[in-house]
């Protein structure tokens, strides 16, 4: 089955990457990018072949889109006269709906919906995929596939896309915002700033890997780390009184927001 990758941005290198770490031949990838010295990157790098959008969308049997949400209507126009009924159309932007799609491309056209992560770099993705309305399991199980070569795939609702989008689309950047907090706050408190980001992120890699073994609450794991009377008390007060908890709502809810109003073209 040969895949195509329109948009090779941050998010298109990252299922490149996986797809051909995964050991997909390279010969069955392409990328469809519009910028030569981006081209020549990615075929130096992958021994990939970049080709124009149509001709990957032609000879594709799966085509992937990683463009910017803005600039989706312009790459479905563009590519819409070389889909085929019963072809896969898998979309990786924010806040476009299958429906959206759909409405601009032949009938019979497959199309499901993903949100994926970064973390897709290290093979410890989380994506989430949804069907639009022309999809089999087929199809499903092949977007599954696509992603589960760098990470974990949930099947959800369509309607709780742009939800995901707001706490595992967007939620690496705000672990890399608290790694970035505590790493300043260590230097603050006299650490040399290696010492510092060594113990963050180790830290941090050891808290994740107790709450993916353990299976245990994350209100038990805090407690188990807060001595009566003793310093995460004194810490954990500090982050409530500043209110950490009710920003982390009002924050993903902003990223839901926002996710909705990409759907509007916004
Ligand atoms: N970054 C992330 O963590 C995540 C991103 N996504 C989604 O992935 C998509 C891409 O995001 P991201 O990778 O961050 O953005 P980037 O800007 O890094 O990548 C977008 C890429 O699309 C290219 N592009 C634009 N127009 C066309 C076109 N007509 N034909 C071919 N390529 C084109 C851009 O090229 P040029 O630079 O030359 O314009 C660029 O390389 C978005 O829809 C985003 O919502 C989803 C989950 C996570
Ligand atoms: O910031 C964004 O819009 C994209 C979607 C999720 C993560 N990055």
């Amino acid at each position: 089955m040969s895949t195509a990758i329109i948009g090779a941005g941050v998010m298109g290198e990252t299922l490149l990457s996986g797809l051909v770490r995964a050991g997909r031949r390279v010969d069955q990838l392409m990328v469809g990018e519009k910028r030569p010295e981006r081209a020549r990157e990615l075929e130096e790098r992958y021994g990939v072949a970049v080709v124009s959008n149509r001709e990957a969308t032609a000879k594709a049997d799966t085509v992937a889109l990683v463009v910017k949400p803005q600039d989706m209507g312009d790459v479905l126009d563009e590519i819409a006269p070389d889909l085929r009924a019963g072809q896969l159309l898998v979309s990786l932007a924010a806040g476009i709906t299958t429906a959206y799609i759909e409405s601009r491309v032949p009938e019979g056209v497959a199309v499901v919906r993903v949100m994926p992560n970064t973390p897709a770099l290290v093979d410890e993705g989380m994506a989430a995929i949804a069907p639009g309305s022309h999809c089999d399991d087929s199809h499903l199980a092949e977007a599954e596939s696509l992603l589960a070569s760098t990470g974990k795939v949930l099947r959800i609702p369509e309607k709780q896309m742009d939800a995901v989008t707001a706490i595992s689309g967007s939620g690496p950047a705000y672990i890399f915002f608290v790694v970035e907090s505590m790493i300043e706050a260590g230097v603050h408190l006299g650490l040399p700033r290696a010492t510092a980001t060594e113990l963050v992120v180790q830290t941090l890699v050891g808290s994740a890997a107790m709450l993916r073994e353990t299976g245990t609450h994350p209100v038990v794991l805090r407690e188990q780390v807060t001595s009566p009377g003793g310093t995460t008390a004194s810490a954990l007060r500090e982050l409530e009184i500043h209110k950490v908890r009710a920003a982390f709502l009002a924050a993903m809810e902003a990223a839901r927001n926002r996710s909705r109003e990409l759907a509007e073209g916004s």
